[in-house]
């Protein structure tokens, strides 16, 4: 098992100059898997790429279990089968004429070891992918879930120092995703494994990322164990990348109130004063939403109330989005299927606890204000 350290890397393509890789620094421990997450085109293939050396970065460095494999302004560059490296990638990558154990065995034979120790060491791995049974097959006559699991068994079976995975479940289906994640999940935990892993899929980052690194235009965003970024999204880009959805835009008015996205609608927010700036964006997310009669319900100082009115109920068989109007701002309420019982053109409070409220700098980079707890209550 290998620590990465990445230093201060940059990779551009192009006449344009687009900068994949923007003076990106990330560290890798020693058992970890870290996950690689954004949207597309911020970056995280190319990032993979240059840690497997398949791609050239244009300066900073890259080192993998101590060992410098890319720096000195480019005169080290270390190819990729002396990096001690297993890949997997979307499209399983398997040689078509070569059988399912032939190619499990490949890394062993590129590495000198005899064909009995290969057999039997290809064997354990696709036990370990509960694929033993599909040995004398060829790729073609095994599902795509089974040659994505030998494709796994492949990257691992050498017991490489680190595993580089790009998005390698985004061909499967829903519920072969969701296996395959477990299984995953388990391997790495019974192997150890240093890894990265990129995906676009928060549940994916969420359920095997021991700390997930968000991506924003060729840089780190965040970094952090996937309960923190969770619950703290450090600027409205990751909040939104979240599935955070629900924004509400503060805008300060002469009174020194705070007014819902230029409608009528006011909050006040007890502190305001201490708030560094006149324009925020408030972030709930749906299943922290609920909705109420308007005027009913105790006053709870903890509880934030804007009225709204009900333009649509959207079913999804266990659970329902209640869609809100609220000034100009459109919130969704996620709940049981009848949670409750407003419909379209009902006026309504929507409610929410005030710690479940996210507050973002209204700004290119949109902060989260970390010194304020959010209170707000409605003037009349
Ligand atoms: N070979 C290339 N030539 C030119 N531009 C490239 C090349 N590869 C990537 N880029 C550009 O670099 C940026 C980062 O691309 P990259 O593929 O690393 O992003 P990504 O986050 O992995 O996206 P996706 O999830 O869509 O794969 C993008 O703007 C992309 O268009």
């Amino acid at each position: 098992m290998s620590e990465v350290r990445i230093d201060g890397l940059m990779k551009t393509f192009g006449s344009a100059g687009v900068r994949a890789v923007d003076d990106l620094s990330l560290t890798v421990a020693e058992g970890q898997l870290v996950v690689l997450l954004g949207p597309s085109g911020c970056g995280k293939t190319t990032l993979l790429r240059c840690v497997a050396g398949l791609e050239t970065p244009d300066g900073g460095t890259i080192e993998i279990g101590g060992r410098l494999m890319f720096g000195r302004d480019g005169r080290i560059q270390v190819p990729t089968h002396k990096r001690d490296i297993g890949m997997v990638f979307q499209n399983y990558a398997l040689w078509p004429h070569m059988t399912v154990e032939q190619n499990v065995a490949y890394p062993l034979r590129v590495r000198g070891i005899a064909r009995q120790e290969r057999s039997r060491q290809a064997r354990e791995a696709l036990a370990l992918v509960e694929c033993e049974m599909l040995a004398e097959r060829l790729p073609s006559a095994i599902s795509g879930g089974q040659q994505q699991r030998v494709a796994l068994a492949r990257a691992l079976v050498a017991r490489p120092g680190l595993m580089l995975f790009d998005e390698p479940l985004s061909n499967l289906d829903y519920r072969l995703r969701a296996q395959l994640r477990h299984q995953l999940r388990d391997l790495h935990r019974t192997l150890g494994f240093t890894g990265l892993y990129v995906t676009h899929d928060q549940t994916e980052a969420m359920q095997l990322g021991t700390v997930v690194a968000v991506l924003k235009e060729g840089k780190v965003e965040q970094l952090a164990d996937p309960a923190s970024l969770f619950s703290r999204p450090a600027s409205a880009y990751v909040a939104r990348f979240l599935g955070i959805g629900n924004r509400l835009e503060l805008v300060r008015d002469p009174d020194a109130r705070w007014v819902v996205g230029g409608g009528d609608v006011r909050l006040d927010l007890p502190a305001a004063g201490e708030l560094p700036g006149t324009r925020f964006d408030l972030y709930l997310r749906a299943t922290e939403v609920g909705l109420a009669a308007p005027g009913a319900g105790p006053a709870d100082p903890d509880v934030g109330r804007l009225p709204g009115v009900v333009t649509d109920v959207v079913y999804s068989g266990d659970s329902s989005d209640w869609i809100v109007q609220v000034g100009d701002s459109r919130i969704v309420a996620s709940g049981k299927a009848r949670a409750w019982p407003f419909g379209p053109e009902d006026r309504v409070e929507v409610v929410f606890r005030h710690s479940s409220a996210l507050l973002y700098e209204q700004d290119e980079a949109g902060r989260l204000v970390e010194s304020y707890g959010v209170r707000t209550s409605l003037v009349p």
